[in-house]
């Protein structure tokens, strides 16, 4: 099947390319890696499962990528090594040294199913998924920061301008350095076309302001949650408009998104999403979003 394309955030998932973890997580050293505290190899493994299940019941099909003990830890971050477009995927660059391999691990999954690759970041660039928000179809909003750099932003945009899609970057703050990983995806998550859950003090203050403008609501994240939980609070995975996950232990969060009118389902996430950076966002690579 060839099916693909997404040039927005919260549209019908319909297929998504995800990472299960095994033993290259379980085994993995949290200094090098940059986990925290919390972080359970076997517990993630088994954590994740859940969030799979949550995916899975959305009616979203998995293609699935395997750890075979590739040493690949943070390959389960699926969002971040390529990115979709209505005219095939984009072979990105990882920001993060570790990470520069699992590039190719997206490549041959595109291949065995025929979605055909619109382009690729080379040489000194660097985009990392996470970075990248589309607005809408012709929008597509990047985060230069410690993962993307200006010659990353600089090839994205060749390669989608032939596609009457204009890239707008803001700079992103340092924040816990650049060892960390803040993303501007850390700072917003789209909920809907017209919604997205925020944390304005992290947010670039002339992208907020473009948001307000567009009259796109925001919900403001309660920063205690969004301290206590590393940020992952904020990082919300629509598998449809008004229909999102989130991690478990944040009921001010979730409150503040039930009253803008979604629908919140939860999984418990300390040993794999807070302990290794990355939230429901980050371990989906959506392949085609699409309304019915
Ligand atoms: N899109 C994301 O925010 N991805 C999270 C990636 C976390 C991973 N440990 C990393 O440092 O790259």
């Amino acid at each position: 099947m060839t099916a693909y394309g997404s040039q927005e955030m919260s549209a019908p998932l319909k297929r998504v390319l995800m990472r299960r973890p095994g033993s290259s997580l379980a085994a993995a050293d949290p200094a090098k890696w940059h986990y925290g505290p919390t972080f359970d190899g076997a517990r993630a493994v088994h954590q994740y499962k859940a969030f799979a299940e949550l995916v899975e019941k959305s009616g979203t099909e998995i293609i699935w990528l395997e750890d075979d003990g590739d040493g690949l830890a943070d390959a389960m971050f699926t969002h971040d090594p390529s990115l979709m477009s209505d005219h095939g995927a984009i072979l990105l660059r990882m920001g993060k040294p570790l990470r520069v391999a699992e590039t190719a691990l997206h490549e041959k999954a595109y291949a065995e199913r025929q979605i055909p690759i619109l382009g690729r970041i080379t040489g000194e660039g660097t985009v990392e998924g996470g970075d990248c928000i589309w607005l809408d179809a012709k929008t597509l909003v990047i985060g230069r920061g410690v993962r993307t750099n200006q010659e990353g932003i600089d090839q994205i945009t060749q390669i989608l301008a032939p596609h009457g899609v204009t890239v707008l970057a803001y700079d992103l703050p340092l924040w816990h350095g650049e060892e960390a990983c803040l993303h501007l995806m850390s700072v917003m998550s789209p909920l809907a076309d017209d919604l997205a859950l925020v944390f304005a003090p992290l947010l670039p203050a002339a992208f907020y302001q473009m948001l307000k403008k567009r009259g796109i609501r925001l919900i403001e994240a309660p920063a205690d949650e969004f301290h206590a939980s590393n940020g992952l609070s904020l990082n919300v995975l629509p598998t449809r408009p008004h229909e999102v996950i989130m991690v478990e232990g944040f009921p001010a969060t979730k409150a503040a998104m039930e009253a803008a009118g979604c629908k919140v389902e939860t999984f418990e996430a300390d040993a794999l999403c807070i302990a290794c950076e990355g939230g429901p966002t980050c371990l989906t690579r959506p392949v085609l979003r699409r309304a019915a």
